[in-house]
């Protein structure tokens, strides 16, 4: 089974995760492996909020007054709505840079998790969403939610490599990575995007990058790159690899103060992994940055 012959056997494939295509890599063997056993109450208990489930951060202010008093028992509830706001924020931001989608147009969201994003593509555009993601287990969970809110039709998550996707050259008028390009070769994955986007369409990312400025990864990015087994790129290599590919930069937005407020809210709940300290530290020393690039395929 390869990745091409989800595109003749759609029924099967859009009914779950009938063929599970080899991972094209060993690495993607286990990055499938980690997403499949991933349940982390942080993520887990957000999206029970409002049904949205997201694996990426959140920006924007935390609203004081929203959470109120440490001392009400009904704080902790309150703590994890504002995180998943905040989360829920972000994918708003990134939706935001897409620009003109017609109901009639296809987004593809690269690395989609449990498909969050996707829903929400959809129900601000109202048009079909194609989601990729290495894990099995994730897109069954996004195709349920799918159905669960009656939008199978438009939305589907599918078991795919985003270095070589079941799309037609041109197909898509937008595409995006939010939080998943730090598991590819940035080379790779802009050459594959600016196949399957059509001229003129637009590519969103949100990512955490190295910052050139610093010199090297810090201590603190190896540490988020142990803790996710991912590869964390610096922000130069995002646009050289665009620049290589035919995607030029529309917008570059330095995310990291609009993201601060969610990592120090989050520090302080019980829901926290161990990972908080290395986001702070390195965004507070200049060595990582949280950024959001928007380019016009041209
Ligand atoms: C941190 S999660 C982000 C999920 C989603 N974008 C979100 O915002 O909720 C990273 C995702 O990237 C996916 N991923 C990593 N490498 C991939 C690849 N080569 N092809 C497809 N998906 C990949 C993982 O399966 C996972 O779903
Ligand atoms: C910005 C960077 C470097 C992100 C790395 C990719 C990643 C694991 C994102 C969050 O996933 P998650 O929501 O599953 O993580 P957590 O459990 O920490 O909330
Ligand atoms: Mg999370």
């Amino acid at each position: 089974m390869t990745d091409t012959d989800l595109t003749v056997a759609p029924a099967a494939a859009s009914a779950t995760t009938a063929f599970i295509p080899a991972p094209a890599t060993p690495y993607q063997g286990d990055i499938a492996r980690y997403w499949d056993h991933e349940a982390r109450p942080v993520n887990l208990r957000l999206g029970d909020v409002d049904g949205l489930y997201h694996h990426h951060y959140g920006i924007g202010d935390v609203d004081h007054a929203a959470l109120g008093s440490t001392d009400d028992s009904a704080y902790e509830k309150k703590l994890i709505a504002e995180l998943h706001r905040l989360e829920s924020a972000q994918t708003d931001v990134l939706l935001d840079h897409l620009g003109a989608i017609g109901r009639g147009d296809t987004l593809v969201d690269a690395g989609c998790g449990r498909g969050g994003s996707s829903v929400m593509a959809h129900q601000r555009f109202g048009c079909k969403v194609e989601g990729v993601t290495l894990s099995a287990k994730q897109a069954e969970f996004a195709n349920q939610r799918a159905r669960e809110l009656g939008i199978e039709d438009s939305v589907r998550a599918r078991v795919c490599n985003m270095l070589d996707m079941p799309f037609e050259t041109g197909q898509a008028a937008g595409s995006w990575n939010n939080e998943s390009s730090m598991y590819v070769d940035l080379h790779d994955l802009f050459a594959e995007h600016a196949r399957v986007l059509a001229v003129g369409g637009r590519y969103v990312t949100i990512t955490g990058c190295w910052n050139p400025r610093y010199g090297q990864p810090s201590k603190w990015v190896s540490q988020i790159n142990a803790h996710f087994e991912c590869n964390i790129h610096s922000r130069r290599e995002y646009m050289r690899a665009m620049a290589d590919n035919r995607l030029v930069p529309q917008a570059v937005i330095d995310l990291t103060p609009a993201t601060l407020p969610y990592w120090e809210l989050r520090a302080t709940s019980s829901l926290v992994t161990g990972i908080e300290e290395a986001f702070i530290n390195s965004y507070k020393d200049g060595s990582f940055q949280y950024v959001l690039i928007a380019a016009d395929r041209v």
